[in-house]
């Protein structure tokens, strides 16, 4: 594989619903093994960047690829290449977690032992005694785990991540980050959108402040001092810097 070729990349990314453009302008570059945090108040546009990887929505002008290609040209690159976990990981209630990764690797074509099965869900953090439990009895956090277990049995490239950590609990969080942490070790490329300036330092190599569709300014989230951080997204949120 060329690892010159970032996994996920936003060129010049423009995406406007009707007059309002919610995406203006976006350069992004993701490579292998990197988490990058969109940092960004209600309304910067981080979800609707990640719904256009998705193809829930189209460019208006620019592109985004996945590995060099488009998916707005190649829709199979998203199921082949791409795990998204919104901020409430949609999984069966009546379902046990067990069941809930088994199906939906059986719709990724992808057949699991019991013995890998259990594995994955223990690898991304699931307690055993949880895993035959109905999803309904499942914290938050829980339901996660087992979204990152399906993301894990796809082998996905890139990990998309819509608010991962909002209504966690610290110990929670601070466990996901981790995990997240640990795909992107594995060689997984990870673009996370969030409020969480902490979380956002914890797990990210890069970090990126949008406001207003446009990305205002990046960091390198291993040297950027937290106050700085912290100082720079509210002086942005309050259009001072
Ligand atoms: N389906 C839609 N139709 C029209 N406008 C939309 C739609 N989705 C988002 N927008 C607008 O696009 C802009 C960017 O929204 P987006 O949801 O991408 O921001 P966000 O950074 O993810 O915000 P939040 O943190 O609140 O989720 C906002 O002004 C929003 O109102």
């Amino acid at each position: 594989m060329n690892t010159a070729i970032p996994v996920l990349a936003a060129q010049n990314l423009v995406v406007e619903y009707r007059q309002h453009r919610a995406v203006d302008n976006l350069n992004l570059q993701i490579p292998q093994g990197c988490v990058y945090a969109l940092l960004g108040g209600n309304g910067a546009g981080k979800s609707t960047t990640i719904s256009t990887f998705l193809t829930f929505n189209r460019p208006s002008s620019g592109q985004v690829l996945i590995e060099g290609e488009s998916p707005h040209t190649n829709a199979e690159l998203v199921r082949a290449k791409l795990a998204y976990l919104p901020e409430n990981v949609a999984l069966y209630d009546v379902m046990s977690g067990l069941e809930n990764l088994t199906y939906f690797c059986t719709l990724a074509n992808i057949r699991l032992s019991s013995d890998q099965a259990h594995d994955l869900l223990l690898d991304s953090g699931l307690q055993a005694d949880a895993h035959q439990k109905r999803v309904a009895a499942y914290s938050k956090g829980m339901r996660q785990k087992v979204g990152l277990a399906i993301a894990s049995a796809k082998q996905a490239k890139a990990m998309l991540l819509d608010e991962p950590t909002s209504g966690l609990d610290p110990s929670a969080a601070n466990d996901f980050a981790q995990r997240i942490r640990a795909a992107a070790d594995r060689g997984m490329a990870v673009l996370m959108a969030t409020h969480d300036l902490f979380n956002a330092k914890q797990v990210a190599d890069r970090i990126g402040i949008m406001k207003n569709g446009r990305l205002l300014e990046e960091f390198d989230a291993h040297t950027v001092q937290h106050d700085e951080l912290e100082q720079k997204y509210l002086a942005h949120a309050r259009g001072l810097a």
